[in-house]
């Protein structure tokens, strides 16, 4: 820290910084301070100290300068002059650095090449989300999108057909067309094949373009299927990396089909790009509630005490959905491998882990792969698996998952699983974690859904009748839809008698939050842009993963395990209350009082 008039500031870790001007406005309640210095500090926190505790500071960060205003508290002496107070710059972060700023203060840009950009999920969520950001004023200034796919298109194509998914928030509508307008002219296409470093070498020049001399940095987001995304990776590595600045690469999932290739596909991707540099997305980190998973854990007392095998019987992580496969790649993977090896496992990770050391990535990281690495592999015995037939309801047939084309008619591929899996740990030993998810079911949603122990000789027993664990406490976190967080208890019913029934204590999201709540790929393209790497999955990790499934995978192709057919748009297979049932569990997603 340094007295204000000194030509350094110094930090609060103790280095220090020049800055080219400062002036100071005295007034009698209030002082104002601004203070420029180079523009890489505008994501410095700026904080006024003065040498007693009795003024409050407010600080706002504007663009090339900073302003801080000293207010006395009521009661308080004015401050004389603003040398009575001190002055102190958090730095920003290092590991950050390179975003808008070089050490010199050099402006930077970003580059955004969605590489797969004809296709399905550039179209539906990767625009979308970055003209959302856009809106929301969190691009950096210089930044350019490029698509890049093998389709022949002009940049008035591309245009053209991203702008038909584009929209604007309800609650964020104010000159929408002309954001839009705005953020499509920075949105530009380059034809290419994956495979050709000349194609990407010709992007490269084009980038450069754009980036005017520029620092440069490139995030390339693979938005292909898996078996090219290494002829991708090494085109883009050798012939469009930034010479100046970091190159980054979203990897979408599917990470490899079991273990050997998943570790395979690490490896190749780990011949261009460092660990720091691959950022493989599972957008359901991104999704609100599951970031919420922390706070709520970390950040409640009534919460953590809770949180094992001491009060918890059972953990519930539900996903549906109440349309099929649609011709989508499940034809090759399957429901465990699309949803269950990575959705859910990794919201059991966040749900399960110890406390981190801190809130860094590495740190939260490295409990996700503790807990990870605890668990016993999934067992047969474990898991019940099923697939959707045809169903005929009010007139309309709705079709089997073979009846889609691009299924060979003996598929055993199953669009429904359920399984109980176990962490033995000092925490949870004894728990099961029950998972299950299916497409073509009677609902869509995805949710966790905590069972607890009954109540030690309670005094109320005889008001619930003979089934007891319909009297049990339940929190369920709703992810979505309409995001919620309730906690199942017993109530007195209001009146003379003692009738107790079953009541909501609820955080319904639209009701308590008037804002929108962002899609899950804007808060993953932001981290990714920022170097915020905690939401996105480590090697390690990865492997944990797979070897919780792979020879469990293995035995169900190897064995050719038949599922169990379930009318489309029905609950799923009978096998999974009797999987649920083996381990004392219900469902909580078919209780009557969900
Ligand atoms: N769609 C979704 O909702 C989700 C997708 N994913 C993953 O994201 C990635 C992209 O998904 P999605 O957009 O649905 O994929 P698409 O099948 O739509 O493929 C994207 C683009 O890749 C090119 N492409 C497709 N097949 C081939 C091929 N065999 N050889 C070379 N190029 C090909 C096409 O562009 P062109 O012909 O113009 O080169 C296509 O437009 C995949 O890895 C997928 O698993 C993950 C989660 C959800
Ligand atoms: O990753 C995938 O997720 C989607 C479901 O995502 P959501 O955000 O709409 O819940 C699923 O449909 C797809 O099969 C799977 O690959």
């Amino acid at each position: 820290m340094a007295t204000l008039y000194s030509t350094h500031l110094s930090t609060s870790s103790s280095q220090s910084y020049p800055y080219s001007s400062f002036t100071s406005k005295l007034g009698n309640l209030q002082r104002m301070a601004s203070i420029s210095f180079p523009k890489r500090f505008l994501t410095a926190k700026l904080s006024v100290h003065s040498l007693t505790n009795s003024h409050q500071n407010a600080v706002a960060i504007q663009d090339g300068a900073v302003e801080t205003t000293v207010t006395p508290v009521e009661g308080a002496s004015p401050i004389k002059n603003l040398k009575d107070g001190l002055l102190s710059v958090t730095p920003p972060d290092e590991s950050k650095e390179g975003e808008r700023f070089d050490i010199n203060g050099n402006e930077s840009s970003v580059s955004i090449t969605v590489v797969g950009a004809s296709g399905d999920l550039a179209k539906k969520k990767i625009f979308p989300a970055l003209f959302a950001l856009y809106y929301e004023d969190c691009l950096p200034e210089h930044f350019t999108i490029y698509g890049y796919a093998r389709s022949k298109m002009t940049d008035a194509e591309l245009r053209n057909m991203v702008s038909k998914t584009l929209t604007c928030r309800i609650d964020k509508r104010e000159n929408c067309g002309e954001k839009m307008d705005q953020f499509l002219e920075r949105c530009f296409y380059h034809s290419g094949q994956y495979d050709s470093q000349e194609n990407f070498t010709d992007l490269d020049k084009k980038l450069k373009e754009h980036e005017g001399g520029r620092i440069s940095n490139r995030l390339f987001y693979l938005s292909i299927p898996p078996d090219i995304f290494i002829d991708a990776v090494k085109c883009a590595s050798l012939s469009a990396s930034s010479a100046n600045g970091w190159t980054r690469v979203i990897v979408e999932k599917p990470f490899g089909r079991d273990s050997e290739s998943s570790a395979a596909l690490t490896k190749s991707l780990k011949r261009y790009l460092t660990e720091d540099q691959i950022f493989r997305i599972d957008h359901y980190l991104g999704k609100e509630l599951v970031e919420n998973l922390s706070v709520l854990r970390f950040s409640n007392l009534i919460f953590e005490p809770l949180w094992s095998r001491q009060y918890i019987r059972n953990v519930q992580l539900l996903f549906s959905e109440d349309f099929g496969t649609e011709g989508r790649i499940l034809t090759i993977t399957g429901i465990i491998r699309d949803i269950m090896q990575n959705h859910l496992l990794q919201i059991l990770a966040l749900f399960a882990m110890e406390t981190p050391v801190s809130l860094d990535a590495e740190d939260i990281r490295n409990e996700k792969v503790k807990v990870l690495r605890s668990m016993r592999p999934l067992q047969l015995e474990n898991v019940v698996i099923g697939q959707y037939k045809s169903h005929t309801r009010g007139g309309v047939t709705y079709p089997a998952y073979i009846d889609d084309k691009t299924v060979p008619k003996d598929s055993l591929t199953p669009t429904f699983a359920a399984a109980a899996l176990f962490i033995d740990n000092a925490r949870w030993d004894g728990v099961p974690f029950l998972m299950k998810a299916g497409k073509a079911l009677n609902s869509k949603g995805a949710e966790i859904r905590i069972q607890f122990r009954h109540v030690p000789g309670n005094l109320y027993n005889r008001n619930f009748g003979t089934d007891l664990d319909q009297a049990t406490n339940e929190i369920v976190i709703r992810v979505q839809p309409d995001e919620a967080i309730y906690l199942k208890i017993n109530n007195k019913v209001p009146g003379l008698g003692m009738r107790l029934d079953r009541s909501h204590l609820n955080l319904h999201y639209s009701a308590r939050y008037s804002k929108e709540i962002p899609d899950a790929y804007e808060r993953l393209l932001l981290d990714a842009i920022e170097g915020e790497r905690r939401l996105f999955i480590r090697s390690d990790e990865l492997d944990a993963a797979w070897s919780l499934f792979t020879p469990v995978l293995k035995e169900l192709e190897e064995k050719k395990i038949i599922p169990e057919y379930y009318p489309y748009g029905s609950r799923g297979p009978a096998g999974a209350h009797y999987l649920a049932a083996r381990y004392n569990v219900r469902w909580g997603d078919l209780s009557i009082d969900q």
